[in-house]
């Protein structure tokens, strides 16, 4: 079969298109002009799509190139619905497409393969889909939710439909389908209502919970945040280390590097976020919970019982609305109380002294003398809006916390079954001959960077995600008979997709997928098919913050310990909240370096 030559079902190239009754087309193309352009002139443009399980008949149009990436920009379908046998007749279209990287071998096909799925979860409750709920209930309690999950995938493939409860639900592994809703099609998509809904008391309108400008809007007040000279200069991280080496004893016994790390990535993010930490590693080594700073202890405390809340309302789903939590009201309250002392304080200084934000001299590892960055500080010089500054910080807070302890967790999890790659890290980071790793320094490490990459893809921190359809539009792929056709996607329908999942396909990342082997990294330089911080345009904004400072921790543990040893026998299991960690923890002994 000749390269342009893409299979029997898409054939039948045709110049124009006359739609009736009893015939309708199943392929027809426009003509496609020396300079790329494609016109398509249609009496009635659309074509037809058997009555599916949306309980509707819907006529509608759209173009497929079949090399799928050629399109600049996709003309959006334009759906009718057939209302019982009350229709009004579509109106004479035309369309125009654009072929970016026009090639005149190759065809270009307007097609009305079915867009149903190719395969639909076999529910045995096809109202409510209480079945896959159960399921997911039953996986999720024995902390096994990412694996059922990706054996699911493994049963009906790479994209299926269900329902779960009230909500058309298409669930994915594409890389293209992934980055149809990420980027191609952003604007067809917004986040989730359900995710809206459980996360909104809690979070406030922040980056994470708002769409369109509002979004926008939070991108741009965060975005300096992220300048190279505020996440090089290392002092802080290392002042943190520093309270970190002293939890961890001297004598080889075991400790739970994942409990220290959540404490670590605390302290400095509050530091970063407030310019004062919460000192929570020192509360904790001292056992002083109750002295006269206790406020930043409960704040510790309450913050965690809200993001578990948040969690367990997005798993809840539409269920959410039936659920009240008098408790995590009032650590809610309590949370919003502290965010809001610090805020007025702030306030009030600036009043007091009536200058521009105090700055505390720091010296940058890397470029000299530089001042200290506190996002509130800075935050305060675009806002003055007391909400806006609450919701953006706990935004933020949500954002940077969890997330890098969760990375430094899992990573931390094999390297303690791993002696090889240890050794392996610990002399590349002799180089360093026993002194702090600069910014530069760590960007230059080459495996480190494998490991923690392999990491991300093994164990994503944030393992899966949801879109909402605002609009009636399509996926690339799942649709017709060979799941390749285009997939018809109802406005409204929640598209979920599994990053953990996606991260195990063989025929991405090889048949040992499952298994941790930094080694893959060589030459490997995969696209949407590796999405651990999202892609599009809500990547995520802290992305080289985290590598650094989790880079930065992992160089620090390589300098102090020669040896790492896991003390749990258990395999890995999930303990997955809004990002998902060790449920057993990470049960190490570490054995102190001679100084190098
Ligand atoms: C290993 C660490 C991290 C991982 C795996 C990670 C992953 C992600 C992912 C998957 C998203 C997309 C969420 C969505 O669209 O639903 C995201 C968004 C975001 N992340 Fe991260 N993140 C990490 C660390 C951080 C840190 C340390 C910060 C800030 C200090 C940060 C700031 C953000 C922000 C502000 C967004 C929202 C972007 C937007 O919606 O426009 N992240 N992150």
């Amino acid at each position: 079969m000749p390269s342009t030559d893409y299979g029997t079902q898409y054939r039948m190239p045709t110049a124009s298109l006359t739609y009736n009754k009893t015939s309708i087309p199943s392929i027809f193309s426009g003509l496609v002009e020396d300079n790329g352009i494609i016109s398509i002139e249609a009496e009635h443009y659309t074509s037809f799509m058997p009555a599916s399980d949306l309980n509707y008949t819907t006529l509608l149009g759209y173009y497929r190139t079949l090399s799928a990436t050629t399109v600049s920009d996709p003309v959006a379908p334009i759906p009718y619905y057939l209302d019982g046998l009350n229709t009004t007749p579509p109106r004479p279209r035309a369309y125009v497409v654009q072929i970016d990287d026009f090639d005149p071998q190759r065809r270009v096909y307007i097609t009305d393969q079915p867009a149903e799925a190719r395969i639909k979860y076999p529910l045995k409750d096809h109202f409510f889909g209480i079945d896959l709920i159960l399921d997911t209930i039953r996986n999720a309690k024995n902390h096994r939710h990412l694996e059922g999950t990706w054996h699911r995938y493994e049963k009906f493939g790479n994209t299926f439909t269900s329902r779960l409860i009230n909500c058309h639900t298409v669930f994915t592994i594409d890389p293209e389908n992934i980055k149809t809703i990420l980027a191609t099609k952003f604007e067809d998509f917004k986040l989730s209502t359900i995710r809206v809904d459980a996360m909104v008391p809690i979070f406030g309108h922040g980056i994470f919970t708002t769409d369109g400008k509002a979004r926008q809007h939070s991108r741009a007040l965060l975005r300096p945040t992220f300048a190279k000279e505020s996440i090089s200069n290392f002092d802080t991280a290392e002042c943190h280390f520093q309270h970190l080496l002293l939890c961890i004893p001297k004598n080889g016994a075991t400790v739970d590097l994942q409990e220290l790390f959540f404490r670590y990535t605390m302290d400095t993010a509050t530091e970063f976020l407030f310019g004062h930490s919460v000192h929570s590693q020192t509360r904790a080594r001292e056992s002083i919970a109750a002295n006269a700073e206790a406020p930043d202890a409960e704040f510790v405390t309450h913050y965690a019982y809200t993001q578990l809340e948040a969690s367990h309302n997005v798993r809840l789903g539409p269920l959410n609305k039936f659920h009240y939590n008098a408790k995590a009201n009032l650590a809610r309250d309590k949370v919003f109380a502290y965010v809001d002392g610090l805020i007025d304080a702030l306030f009030e200084k600036r009043a007091a002294t009536l200058t521009l934000p105090q700055k505390e001299e720091m010296v940058d590892n890397d470029t000299g003398t530089k001042e200290k960055y506190i996002f509130l500080d800075a935050l305060a010089n675009e806002t003055s809006d007391r909400q806006v500054l609450r919701d953006q910080i706990l935004n933020f807070l949500l954002a940077g916390r969890d997330t890098t302890a969760s990375l430094l967790s899992n990573l931390f999890f094999e390297l303690a079954r791993r002696p090889d790659v240890w050794a392996k890290l610990r002399e590349k980071v002799k180089a360093l001959e026993g002194r702090l790793p600069t910014y530069t320094d760590l960007r230059n490490m080459k495996y480190l960077k494998w490991c923690i990459d392999e990491s991300l893809r093994l164990r994503p921190v944030v393992p899966a995600n949801t879109r909402e359809a605002i609009r009636d539009t399509f996926l690339p792929r799942g649709g017709g008979a060979d799941g390749n056709a285009p997939l018809f996607v109802k406005k409204g329908t929640q598209v979920l997709y599994s990053v953990y999942s996606m991260h195990r396909r063989r025929d991405f990342f090889g048949d040992n997928s499952e298994e941790f082997r930094p080694e893959r990294w060589e030459g490997l330089q995969p696209r949407w098919e590796y999405l651990p911080f999202n892609g599009g345009p809500r990547i995520c904004l802290g992305q080289q913050f985290a590598l650094t400072e989790a880079s930065f921790v992992v160089v620090r543990l390589l300098q102090e310990f020669a040896g790492i040893e896991a003390r749990d026998e258990e395999p890995w299991m999930e303990l997955y909240t809004l990002v998902v960690c060790s449920k057993n923890g990470v049960q190490v002994g570490l054995a102190r370096a001679e100084r190098e």
